[in-house]
């Protein structure tokens, strides 16, 4: 079985991914961190994120050893990937790894933007996930400063809203819910509801499908 998870910034994915994965003894791949990691390599180089050519040399060299980095998860990489996000021979070279990934046995969560729609366009279960953006930023804001990062919440919120902008108004693989995605709505949910809304949308599809 392969579980899709796509939403917005800090709207959770990567926490139901995970617990999701745990549940139903499957793997689990953030795919954030994919473009968080092509995008840390082109500022450790010091070069301009527009750059096709370097970004896709970069996109091409990645380790998946090091997906696990604490580095790749500050708001400057994150800002820094949904630049490089956006260019399609970027996306076009890390299509057969996040396929792959969901091909293995015994089964596999991906999150992500675009995973519904165009990694696994034919996943047994999509699910998108939403939260306000004034509860998103405050809980990225915890996060941070639980990191021991000096994180502003206004900046934070600024930050996800211009990611969020960029993610979806992309030509390629934009930010939206797939038509047949279950949408999820984390803003008044703790994370053990929010758990248990997801494997509420996992079990009824697959019970409609024993029915069939
Ligand atoms: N339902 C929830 N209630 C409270 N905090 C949550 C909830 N879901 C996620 N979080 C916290 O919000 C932050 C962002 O969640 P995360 O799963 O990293 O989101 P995403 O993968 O969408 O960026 C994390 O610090 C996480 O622990
Ligand atoms: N499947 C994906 C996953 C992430 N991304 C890009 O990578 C950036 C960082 O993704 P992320 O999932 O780590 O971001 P957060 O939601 O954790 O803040 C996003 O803003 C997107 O631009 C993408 O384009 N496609």
């Amino acid at each position: 079985m392969i579980i899709a998870i796509d939403g917005p910034a800090a709207s959770g994915k990567g926490t139901l991914g995970k617990r999701l994965a745990k549940h139903y003894g499957y793997r689990h791949l953030d795919t954030g961190v994919i473009y968080r990691a092509v995008a840390k390599a082109m500022l450790d180089a010091g070069a301009d994120l527009s750059n096709e050519m370097l970004a896709v040399s970069a996109a091409l060299e990645l380790d998946p050893e090091k997906f696990g980095n604490p580095a790749l998860k500050t708001q400057q990489v994150g800002d820094a990937a949904s630049v490089v996000s956006a260019i399609p021979k970027v996306r076009e070279v890390l299509l057969n790894f996040q396929r792959q990934f969901a091909a293995d046995p015994p089964g596999a969560v991906l999150d992500g933007r675009d995973i519904g729609t165009v990694i696994c366009p034919h996943a047994d279960v999509k699910i998108f996930v939403v939260a306000d953006p004034r509860v998103r930023a405050r809980r990225r804001t915890l996060e941070a400063r639980a990191r021991g990062e000096d994180a502003d919440e206004a900046a934070v919120l600024a930050d996800i809203l211009k990611r969020d902008e960029r993610d979806q108004n992309r030509p390629v693989a934009p930010l939206k819910p797939a038509p047949d995605a279950h949408l999820l709505d984390n803003s008044n949910l703790d994370i053990e509801a929010g758990v248990r809304a997801a494997i509420d949308i996992v079990e009824a599809v697959r019970a409609g499908r024993q029915r069939v």
